[in-house]
């Protein structure tokens, strides 16, 4: 009898402790979920903070980093091992308002994603009707007026859809494509930024082999904490977004009459910020069109006005995929650095011109990829 009091114990203290997990991490999911919201601007309840520290998703988003990175570096891989010339270029966003069509049929459960919360989001909206809301936007804005309700409309969304594809592969990918092309432009630039690799990294990782975040540490897979460490590979992505910057021409909409460098601005006239313009100003940035990233140490940058660089946009609408956008880039570049070398080939135009009112290079960006030793 005594067995069976103990064994009914441990049977309930087990059950117990699986039902206060699971418990949890459904409300760590659910409040994760919220904070994604907030993030956006779209209110919700408060993240839980010592949860939801913004570097903590940054390290689950890293596993999903890490696979797009094996990916990448098998592909240059194949590219390297036959010696073709690959032009590196920005891969443009496929139709995203068919595929949330297609998800408003079917039950939320099927999907754990951006385009789900969205689609989640204009559905709470609808739900809810009208709201008089100020909307806290955590660190990047104390308060706005602008939403009156909860929830997006379906313009809304299907703008949200648009620009995240296209700031997360298009913008990203740019970038990417203009600092590798710098990278095998200038060879000394190059050989700094794979020391710094190999400092950080070691030589050899195989990208195959990783399972999680924490294993890739060990063979010396570049991680979250890695990346943070690439400071001179920082500096050459900053210059290469310098001097080809995606966001080109920012916008904004004057909200009350004012005077500005001797001009009037009425009340809602829209103004173009020519960021392409002041990021090759030679009054800022002496010999503006040389790459050359010590331009971006913290003591030169101190020197400078902050609104001197706009690759990310300034203020309250900054972009706010900035510090993924930044992680994924050090990440995919690291790892091709550490294992292939980018040359220029009998392809490449270097420096590479813009096309008119076209963010792509005239002559494409062709380089060649060598396997190091
Ligand atoms: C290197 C990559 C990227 C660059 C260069 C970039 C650049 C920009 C720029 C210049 C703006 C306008 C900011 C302003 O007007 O002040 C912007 C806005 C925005 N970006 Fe990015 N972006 C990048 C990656 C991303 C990623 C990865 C995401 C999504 C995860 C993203 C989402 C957004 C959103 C939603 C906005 C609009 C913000 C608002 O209107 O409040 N971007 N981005």
């Amino acid at each position: 009898m005594a067995l069976d009091v103990t064994s009914c114990l441990s049977v309930t203290g087990v059950l117990t402790v699986c039902t206060v997990t699971l418990l949890s991490i459904w409300i760590w999911k659910a409040f994760r979920k919220a904070s994604m919201f907030q993030r956006q601007g779209i209110p919700g309840p408060p993240a839980l903070p010592f949860l939801l520290q913004n570097h903590t998703l940054m390290k689950e988003m890293t596993v999903a980093i890490q696979r797009v990175v094996k990916n990448l570096h098998n592909h240059v891989k194949s590219k390297a091992e036959t010696g073709e010339e690959v032009e590196l270029k920005a891969d443009v966003p496929g139709s995203y308002t068919g595929t949330q069509k297609v998800r408003d049929h079917l039950p939320t459960s099927k999907y754990n994603d951006f385009l789900q919360l969205l689609v989640e989001a204009e559905r709470e909206g609808e739900a809810q009707g009208p709201v008089d809301a100020e909307i806290d936007h955590g660190d990047q804005l104390t308060t706005s007026k602008q939403w009156t309700r909860k929830g997006l409309t379906t313009d809304e969304m299907y703008a949200n859809t648009l620009i995240f594809p296209d700031g997360w592969q298009r913008n990203v990918s740019t970038v990417m494509s203009f600092t590798l092309f710098d990278l095998a432009g200038n060879p000394d630039c190059l050989a700094k930024a794979q020391a710094e690799v190999d400092a950080k990294l070691g030589k050899v990782a195989n990208v195959n082999t990783f399972k999680s975040y924490g294993v890739a540490a060990k063979d010396r897979q570049v991680t979250y904490e890695t990346a943070m460490e690439l400071a001179y590979l920082d500096m050459c992505m900053n210059e290469s977004m310098r001097l080809y910057p995606p966001g080109f021409i920012l916008d904004r909409e004057a909200e009350e009459d004012m005077e500005f460098a001797g001009y009037h601005v009425a009340k809602g006239m829209r103004m173009g910020i020519p960021v392409l313009s002041i990021h090759r100003d030679p009054a800022i940035w002496p010999d503006p069109m040389k790459f050359d990233p010590e331009r971006h140490t913290p003591e030169a940058r101190a020197t400078r006005h902050p609104f001197a660089f706009l690759p990310f946009g300034m203020g309250p609408r900054n972009c706010i995929g900035m510090r993924l956008a930044q992680l994924e880039i050090r990440m995919a570049i690291a790892t091709i650095l550490q294992h292939f070398t980018p040359v220029l080939c009998d392809k490449s135009v270097y420096p590479p011109k813009l096309q008119k009112l076209k963010f792509e290079s005239q002559d494409g960006l062709w380089v060649k990829f060598q396997a190091r030793a």
